[in-house]
């Protein structure tokens, strides 16, 4: 901080005590919804959540996790982990990758940053290759925006561009990847006509094929390496039209898992390995499952999978996408500066953290919440538990996860006294919401409502505080549904299963036997978000937040 006034010194609450255990528990994926057959939270047997909501209107609210409320462009725009968990743990309100993106594009700035200059070095002699998410879904990347970048890449001396897809099928309706294509193909024959040797290379499903995260999988990454970079798949196709068409007729396959596949010429060979003297962009916006891809392009030093050849690139990130590691190097926008999050300040005045979730959504408690950055603050203060999730599997097939490790580890840091704050995900809502599987979601919720059980009868046990709530909901609402609510149907008259998030509110609930008698939730807030978390559980910590973090969500009347 430049400000020579500038402490990290919070000022202590003029009510709320100090030293009380706080369990921050955030449910990923858990929505509030209109209670129907599609809501699988509304099914399941959910005693302790339900419980909660009866501490309606000062002990249970709904909070925003969606739209403008957590730096996303639009109000249409759902919620999502990354947003999601830089609100709470940040406590204001940042324009997040998503918008970054459109900004420097309708600029023309992207074409101007140090990122893009480097690329461009390729653009004479090499091929520019372009990996990531195909979807409209605005989450990870945006069809969009992919659009204008090649566009504005060729506009700026490429010559010769090669796309490798990733189908979606999680953040949009499964099937719809067949269209995106269409659409990214008309993009690419258009290019041709102004004489750019441009068409997809590669391609595979997002669950399958490169995005994993939290290094939960290698095998994951390496299919997608040995497609894009090597142009080795067990699929060959001349066309990624019937490439996605084929391999998405085959059983039970879906968009996000569609198997790795390679565009070859009329003599088999790939069209686009990634050579020396190439450029490469991850158009991902997000960090979380792009970060694994980057070490793999970006790392001389990397022992993770067999790269066979690690060609000599000029790679950038769209962002960057950890800001720790500085990784990648290079990047064609700056994400935005997530400063002065709470754990940051909580460290720095004495509070003593441990976060725990599984491996998939580890990084959401530990890297989103603090700023997208890695690590510890300070290794002496915070401890954070990471529980090995299954591999290999869809977690329809496991719906309870490991919710009941989480919350047995996280009781037995608050019953330690160790730790003032014990922060966990519950990953169980969100994750299997995104199979689409409504049966095994209701377990899953189930499960989620299990574990805060666990967890508030430690936090009764130990005298502390709970502060219970949710990134953005999933679980909620399993189907599309038209502009009145009503179930679509597809052509074949059934339900279209909805995958993604949604653009449900969540709730926040508070309580404890160390919770002061007088606090409640304020009634003056039209429509806090997940950003007012931060200067709330800074409270119940009993200091006052920093005067710019989005308001508290408490207020403390005098009983
Ligand atoms: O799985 C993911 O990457 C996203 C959906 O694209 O979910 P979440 O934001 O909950 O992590
Ligand atoms: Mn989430
Ligand atoms: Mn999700």
């Amino acid at each position: 901080m430049g400000s020579p006034e500038f402490s990290w010194k919070l000022a202590d609450h003029p009510k709320l005590p100090k030293g009380k255990t706080i369990a921050v528990v955030v449910l990923d994926g858990w929505g509030e919804a209109t209670p129907d057959d599609f809501n699988c939270i509304h099914k399941a047997d959910t005693p302790t959540m339900d419980s909660l909501k009866q501490g309606a209107p000062e002990r249970w609210r709904l909070i925003k996790a969606h739209g403008t409320a957590v730096g996303l462009p639009t109000e249409d725009d759902m919620g999502n982990s990354e947003v999601g968990h830089n609100a709470l743990g940040a406590g204001r309100i940042y324009a997040q990758g998503a918008k970054l993106v459109d900004l420097a594009l309708a600029s023309g700035k992207i074409y101007e940053g140090e990122g893009f200059k480097y690329i461009q070095q390729s653009f004479q002699n090499g091929t520019l290759h372009l990996i990531g998410l195909l979807s409209d879904g605005g989450v990870h990347s945006r069809l969009d925006q992919l659009q204008l970048l090649l566009k504005g890449c060729a506009d700026h001396g490429a010559k010769r561009i090669r796309v490798h897809i990733l189908t979606d099928g999680r953040d949009v309706l499964d099937g719809s990847s067949v269209g995106f294509v269409e659409t990214l193909e008309n993009d690419l024959a258009k290019l041709r006509e102004r004489g750019i040797d441009a068409q997809i290379a590669s391609g595979g499903g997002r669950m399958y094929v490169t995005m994993d995260r939290y290094e939960n999988d290698w095998e994951v990454v390496k299919r997608g390496w040995d497609a894009q970079v090597l142009g080795e798949a067990p699929h060959k196709f001349t066309s990624a039209l019937e490439a996605v068409k084929k391999l998405r007729a085959e059983p039970k396959s879906n968009d996000q898992y569609l198997p790795p596949f390679v565009i070859v010429d009329e003599n088999g060979k790939p069209v686009g390995p990634v050579v020396d003297g190439d450029a490469v962009v991850t158009i991902n916006f997000r960090a979380d499952r792009m970060v694994m891809l980057a070490k793999a392009l970006e790392y001389e030093d990397f022992d993770k999978f067999d790269r066979v050849r690690f060609p000599k690139i000029h790679y950038a990130g769209m962002l960057q996408y950890d800001g720790e590691l500085k990784l990648p190097s290079h990047y064609l926008v700056s994400p935005p500066e997530i400063d002065r999050t709470s754990g940051e300040y909580l460290v720095h005045n004495g509070i003593r953290t441990f976060a725990c979730s599984e491996t998939v959504k580890f990084g959401h408690v530990t890297f989103f919440w603090n700023g997208n950055r890695s690590g510890y603050f300070n290794p002496e203060k915070e401890e954070y538990v990471e529980i090995p999730s299954d591999i290999g599997i869809t977690f329809n097939v496991k719906p309870k996860m490991k919710a009941i490790e989480i919350a047995e580890k996280a009781k037995d840091a608050i019953l330690s006294g160790k730790f003032h704050q014990v922060r966990v995900n519950l990953p169980n809502g969100d994750m299997v919401g995104h199979t689409g599987d409504i049966e095994a979601t209701v377990v899953a919720c189930k499960a989620a409502d299990e574990a805060v059980k666990i967890i508030i009868d430690a936090i009764e046990q130990a005298g502390g505080v709970y502060v219970i709530t949710a990134d953005h909901g999933n679980a909620e609402d399993m189907v599309k549904r038209d502009k009145k609510g009503k179930p679509l149907l597809d052509k074949n008259g059934k339900i279209q299963i909805l995958t993604s998030h949604t653009l449900q509110p969540v709730p926040i609930a508070i309580g404890g036997p160390g919770l002061a008698p007088g606090v409640r939730f304020r009634k003056d807030l039209s429509t806090p978000g997940l950003a007012n978390v931060a200067a709330t559980v800074m409270n119940l910590h009993g200091f006052e937040a920093p005067s710019d973090y989005e308001p508290t969500l408490i207020e403390v009347l005098d009983v």
